[in-house]
């Protein structure tokens, strides 16, 4: 009857696999996944594993599956040939423990060949916890049987398997357990004979085996321990076999077992999720005939395995962080970076060392140092990425702070403002950083907040000049406005002390706008040289202030304006200020000399800033003299300043037009009262008076024959008496006459200043400016305007 290769499963059995093959390949691509489908994959150091050898159909696989619920194939009765090729594997039923179903020792099938059978037992003797060992009775004692030929290969195998690292003989010893079964135990020999015989035997081959260098005392039970068991004929008493198996069965599942097979101490330590690569390089190493070193094995599974591992965490991390770049990167201040970071972190670190750390422990730490630095390495760019972030926003914050602070409160100090939101922002950087700032990592946050506090006091630096600049400015306001009416006033009415006036006031006003900024910078935190340079600057534009007021107050028609008043005053005026009438006998040449005279002495006083005390003259230096101004000027930041050239206001030129100026309007003044003097002395002629009657005879009997006009007469009458009785008709005449005169000027400057028109010669409009160049006569009149005067005069007589 054909083999059954894949025989009926009962429920919960395992499916079995081939773990090496009848070509000596180990079927590396099922291993894995037939490890996850038997669910033992994550099961780390929680799974034991056993082998079991023995001569080719001495019911191994039966055994194992009575024993294990196993699926092993089992060999046809009457074929009797060999079933198990290469290497099967299992895992038994409701328990965690692989079973290696390996080919049977001195097959015909192989003939004489003992390679697979020294290759199977190596790998059986490096990955097994215990070996059973399964042999007839008959076979016991029988030293020359194929059973003994198996053993020796076992010890010598263990021998070669531990000469890589004899170190071991000092330390504790990795021992394997070999549990002999004894079929077809009849029972006419005890189990405690058959065990002598076989340990006999067994030393018996120990010592005849070349031990390598440093082994050759070592006894058989350094490297192994030893149980023995018997199972009764499975066909013959096939009811008393399957309860010795159960029995048997016992010291596999139960721990309290006195015969417990898999005891922590022969368990290799390779977790289960390591078993596929761990098999498999073991097997490499067999393939290759190299000494199996299984220290160095463990090492390199555990490289192997803790690679994946911190991988496979790894890439879950990545893929965890991935999120925080874009945020970072679009200038964001996450809130919850430090914690998030560090939780993913956490998460990958658990992953690797719950899996990772059944490895070689050194490798395991050295692997763990790696991930660590890994995944730091990627976080490091978040952390960095926030601190620029968060540096950005509290500085943006710091500086809007102060400047809303600043517009809301009115008399803020600058330097209280700046320094508590300087604190505020640096508390605030520090704070946050510091939930970035994880543990186990080289990050610092000590250069950032070096740098912030930097560039914050760069922002206060600018801020207070800007600040200072403003209050610079304000007070600079505050003494133009301070200046305006003593300079008005002093300039409006000129006398010698006019300087000394103005520069009083000047002297005033400076003091009070230095102590004010003094009081103002000590809350700017100003230093001595800024306090120096703003004082200097204030000064020099106090006086630039006072000298554009001046000019104001002294541009040309001001000042024209300015002289003709004081002309007037002088001129036209008397020394009570009252208004002259001039009289045909009155000396009008002298006044009107004099007041021009003394008008026209006036113009050097005004071009001049030279107060009669020198001591109230305040020096100011030029941009020349000072070095830190003269470079100003020269990058163009300031306007040179002069300051001799500041106290001069006209040039002779000037003087000569303003003077030549004045002398013509002060000539038109002088034809006016000469004017007057004419039209004073005019008189009527006497047959005037005759034709008068007699053209108005008929009016003035119409006034006495009507009570109306005749009443009205008589008012007149009364009120002429009333005012030549009080002796009030010459002020009343002359003040008519100023008064017409007045309107009739101011309306002709109105009238030329709108159509801009040249003014008419002074022969047909009395009393307006003479814009005719002439020769002045000896009183300084021009012999034009004399004659023309005279002609009137003549007319009139
Ligand atoms: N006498 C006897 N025969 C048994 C016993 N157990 C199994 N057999 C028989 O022995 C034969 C071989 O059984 P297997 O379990 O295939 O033996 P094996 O050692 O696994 O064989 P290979 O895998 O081919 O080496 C089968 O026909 C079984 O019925 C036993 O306890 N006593």
């Amino acid at each position: 009857m054909p083999v059954d290769p894949s025989p009926t499963l009962l429920s919960d059995q395992a499916e079995r696999m081939q773990l090496i093959d009848e070509d000596q390949k180990f079927n590396n691509a099922q291993f894995a996944p037939k490890l996850k489908q038997w669910g033992l994959d994550d099961a780390g150091f929680g799974y034991d594993l056993c082998a079991v050898l023995g001569s080719q159909s001495t019911g191994k696989s039966t055994l194992l599956n009575k024993l294990f619920g196993t699926s092993f194939d089992v060999m046809d009765e009457k074929q009797r040939r060999q079933t198990t090729k290469g290497i099967w594997m299992c895992r038994g039923i409701k328990m965690n423990v692989l079973v290696m179903d390996v080919e049977g020792t001195d097959g015909r099938e192989r003939g004489e060949d003992q390679d697979f059978e020294r290759k199977s037992a190596l790998f059986s003797m490096a990955s097994a916890e215990c070996l059973i060992v399964n042999l007839w009775e008959h076979q016991v004692g029988l030293y020359q049987g194929a059973n003994m030929g198996l053993l020796k290969t076992v010890f010598e195998v263990n021998l070669g398997l531990f000469q890589a690292s004899k170190a071991k003989l000092n330390g504790p010893k990795d021992k394997t357990l070999l549990l002999f079964v004894i079929r077809d135990h009849v029972g006419t020999t005890p189990l405690e004979n058959l065990q002598a015989t076989l340990l006999a035997d067994l030393n018996r081959i120990w010592d005849s085996l070349s031990k390598p260098e440093g082994l050759e005392t070592s006894q058989i039970t350094d490297f192994f321990d030893f149980m023995f068991t018997t199972l009764p004929h499975k066909i013959l008493l096939p009811s008393e076999f399957d309860k010795a198996v159960d029995q048997l069965r016992e010291r596999f599942i139960n721990p309290k077992d006195p015969n417990f097979v898999f005891r922590p101490e022969y368990h290799k330590r390779i977790p289960a999720d390591g078993l596929p690569h761990y098999l498999n390089s073991i097997w490499d190493q067999v393939m290759s005939n190299k000494d199996l070193d299984l220290p160095t094995q463990q090492e390199l599974l555990a490289q192997f395995r803790c690679d994946e591992i911190a991988n496979a965490a790894f890439s879950l991390f990545s893929a965890d962080v991935k999120g925080f770049r874009k945020h970072i990167e679009s200038g964001n201040v996450l809130e919850t970076l430090g914690a998030d970071m560090g939780r993913h972190r956490s998460v990958a670190l658990a992953k690797f060392d719950k899996d990772a750390s059944r490895y070689h422990q050194e490798v395991y730490k050295r692997k763990r140092i790696d991930l660590l630095e890994k995944l730091n390495g990627t976080l490091s760019p978040f952390f960095l990425g926030q601190l620029k972030n968060l540096h950005k926003v509290v500085l943006a914050s710091f500086r809007a702070n102060v400047l809303e602070r600043m517009r809301g409160e009115v008399n803020y100090d600058f330097g209280e403002v700046v320094g508590t939101e300087r604190s505020k922002a640096e508390n605030r950087f520090a704070a946050a950083a510091k939930l970035v700032l994880l543990a186990e990592t080289d990050w610092s946050i000590e250069e950032e907040e070096a740098q912030l506090s930097n560039e914050i006091q760069g922002i206060a630096d600018v801020m207070r000049v800007e600040e200072t600049k403003k209050m610079v400015a304000q007070i600079e306001r505050n003494v133009k406005k301070g200046l305006a009416e003593p300079v008005e006033l002093a300039l409006a009415k000129p006398q010698p002390d006019m300087w000394d006036k103005i520069l009083v006031a000047f002297r005033s006003v400076l003091e009070n706008a230095e102590a004010i900024y003094l009081r103002k910078a000590k809350s700017f935190n100003c230093t001595e040289d800024e306090n120096k340079a703003a004082l200097a600057a204030l000064r020099r534009k106090s006086w630039l202030s006072l000298r554009a007021k001046v000019d104001e107050q002294t541009a040309d028609t001001v000042l024209a304006a300015k002289l003709r008043s004081c002309f007037e005053d002088r001129f036209r005026y008397d020394d009570e200020g009252v208004p002259r009438v001039w009289k045909p006998d009155d000396d009008i040449d002298g006044a009107f000399r004099t007041a021009r005279d003394e008008t026209l002495s006036l113009i050097p006083l005004y071009s001049r800033i030279a107060p009669k005390d020198e001591e109230l003259l305040i020096r100011l230096p030029s941009s020349s003299d000072d070095p830190v101004q003269a470079a100003a000027v020269e990058r163009g930041e300031e306007e040179e300043f002069d300051f001799p050239a500041t106290l001069q206001l006209f040039t002779e030129t000037r003087k000569a037009e303003i003077g030549s100026r004045f002398r013509k309007e002060a000539d038109a003044y002088y034809v006016e009262a000469k004017r007057s003097t004419v039209s004073s002395i005019a008189q009527v002629p006497y047959w005037m008076y005759g034709v008068m009657i007699v053209l108005g005879w008929n009016e003035f009997m119409v006034v006495l024959s009507s009570p109306i006009y005749f009443a009205f007469l008589l008012t007149l009458l009364g009120s002429a008496f009333v005012v030549w009785k009080l002796n009030l008709s010459g002020p009343l005449l002359s003040v008519s006459k100023a008064m017409a005169r007045e309107v009739h000027r101011i309306a002709d400057e109105q009238l030329r200043n709108h159509f801009s028109q040249p003014l008419p010669p002074p022969a047909s409009r009395p009393g307006v400016l003479d814009e005719r160049p002439a020769g002045i006569d000896r009183n300084g009149t021009s012999p034009a305007v004399v004659e023309e005067f005279e002609l009137e005069e003549k007319k009139a007589l």
